[in-house]
């Protein structure tokens, strides 16, 4: 079939290499000329694991291609996938939803046969009605444009395995456009093992996708509160969330305390959730996710504390080290970083902090140029009077106390991920700080 993927993001670029990869003619689009420039040269403007390898053999196949045309993709595309942007609002939690109509306007006018608008992005409840309003609005007359509802799941770091192998896939169909249904079909058929598809409503196929991103936000915020709770008991959260674990009514996965989650969907998507609830007058409901949001900040707060604690009472003048920049491993993107907030706020009460991350660097110093950068982890914590380890990169995981020993002042290590190995450092000297962990 012929794809168009609009806005070529963490979310569209894999897509639409994706569909090439399982056959589909895909014309990728982006108002970003820069972008849609190297898109074209075979490189990802951001670090996705395969993706750059995956691009570069699409675009060998003729099968991918990109463009800042909409006049092109309209004529193109038999099947429109909209993935652009939906940040937080400057002025508040609410999702920001001008790129999404922006999108649609640039598009409709050029629709003169019938196709299908899919929707990708994560949005308020009720937007897709309204996008469906807007684009029969703008399009020519019986041009025959539908519009669906398909939320995507994938995670950074994961993205391409997410995309090819989905737990599974959700179908917004409205009851103008019942079409939509068998073209969503046709376009994931080659997916193998094929996976489960729920067709469902516009307005809930939404919801799931934000309802699924609040519950994996709590559940960090779950074990986080209890790691609160630890270090005022002197219980120990890793062996509390182990022990959970073999409950298979609660499961391991998404119950590792530590500095909390960040990136460009979690915080967001909590935030823009319960504006909408409060909108449609549940606020209510939704008021636990402003403890969800608020333990989470918090666990930033308390490294922060305590690495004061262990610098001695006062970060002026301290040399600390950040091992992280990006929101989690295996990616660059440093959207509501929990290590670049923390490495910030120990910048701002005058330490002198070192940041090492091994692909978020360059994102990181554009926005925040007054961190100092080191060239690898252990050169970040040359004299430093504590090592702050907040984002759990494989690289940073490797290193034993004796690569760190000889260059930092004092040997003390706080674990925001509750990820190395206690007894090793503590056996080497070092003062060994996990979070929720007495
Ligand atoms: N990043 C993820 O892992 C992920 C996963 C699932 C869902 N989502 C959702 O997908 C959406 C996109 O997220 P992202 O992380 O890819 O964002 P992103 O900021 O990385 O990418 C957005 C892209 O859209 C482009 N764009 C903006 N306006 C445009 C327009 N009018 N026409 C064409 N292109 C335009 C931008 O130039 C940019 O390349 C968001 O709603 C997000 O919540 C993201
Ligand atoms: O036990 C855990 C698991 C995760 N995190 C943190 O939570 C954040 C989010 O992690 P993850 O969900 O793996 O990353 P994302 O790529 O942001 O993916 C989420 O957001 C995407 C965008 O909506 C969704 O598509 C995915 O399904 C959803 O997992 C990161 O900062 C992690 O460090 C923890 O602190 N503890």
């Amino acid at each position: 079939m012929r794809l168009t993927v609009i806005g070529t993001g963490y979310l569209g670029a894999t897509h639409a290499a994706c569909m090439a990869a399982v056959g589909h003619d895909v014309l990728g689009v982006d108002v970003d000329p820069d972008r849609i420039a190297a898109l074209r040269a075979g490189r990802t403007p951001f670090y996705e694991p395969g993706l750059d390898d995956l691009v570069t053999e699409q675009i060998g196949t003729g099968r991918l291609r990109f463009t800042d045309s909409y006049e092109e993709a309209a004529a193109f595309g038999e099947v429109h996938f909209v993935c652009v942007g939906t940040p937080q609002r400057g002025d508040g939690g609410a999702a920001d939803l001008s790129y999404l109509d922006a999108a649609i306007d640039a598009l409709a006018p050029h629709l003169h046969r019938p196709c299908l608008v899919v929707g990708k992005s994560t949005v308020p409840v009720g937007t897709a009605q309204r996008l469906a309003e807007r684009l029969s609005a703008a399009a020519p007359a019986g041009a025959g444009a539908a519009l669906a509802w398909n939320p995507e799941f994938l995670r950074e770091g994961f993205a391409i395995e997410d995309t090819l192998r989905p737990d599974r896939l959700v179908f917004g169909i409205g009851s103008a456009a019942p079409g939509g249904e068998s073209v969503l079909r046709e376009v994931y058929a080659p997916l193998d093992p094929r996976p489960p598809m729920l067709v469902m409503d516009l307005p809930t196929a939404e919801l799931v996708k934000v309802s699924a991103n609040s519950f994996l936000a709590t559940k960090i915020s779950f074990i986080n509160a209890m790691a609160e709770v630890c270090e005022a008991s002197g219980a120990d959260v890793t062996r509390l969330s182990e022990a959970l674990s073999y409950d298979t009514r609660i499961g391991g996965r998404f119950l590792n305390a530590g500095v909390g989650f960040g990136g460009g969907c979690l915080p967001k998507d909590i935030r823009a959730f319960q504006a909408r609830a409060d909108e449609l007058g549940v606020g209510r409901a939704l008021h636990f996710l402003r403890d969800v949001d608020a333990v989470n900040l918090r666990r930033r707060e308390r490294v922060v504390q305590l690495a004061t604690e262990l610098v001695g009472g006062d970060p002026a003048g301290r040399r600390i080290a950040v091992w992280g920049a990006a929101f989690k491993p295996d990616s660059d993107d440093i959207r509501d970083s929990p290590a670049l907030d923390v490495a910030t706020r120990l910048h701002a009460l005058g330490a002198l902090v070192s940041v090492y991350d091994p692909k978020a660097m360059d994102n990181a110093r554009k926005l925040r140029p007054q961190l100092d950068y080191a060239t690898d982890p252990v050169a970040a914590a040359q004299g430093a009077d504590v090592v702050l380890l907040l984002t759990e990169w494989r690289a940073f995981l490797d290193l034993t106390p004796a690569d760190l020993t000889p260059v930092v002042t004092r040997p003390a290590i706080i674990d925001g991920r509750n990820a190395l190995d206690r007894a090793t450092w503590e056996a080497a000297g070092w003062t060994y700080r996990g979070l929720g962990r007495a």
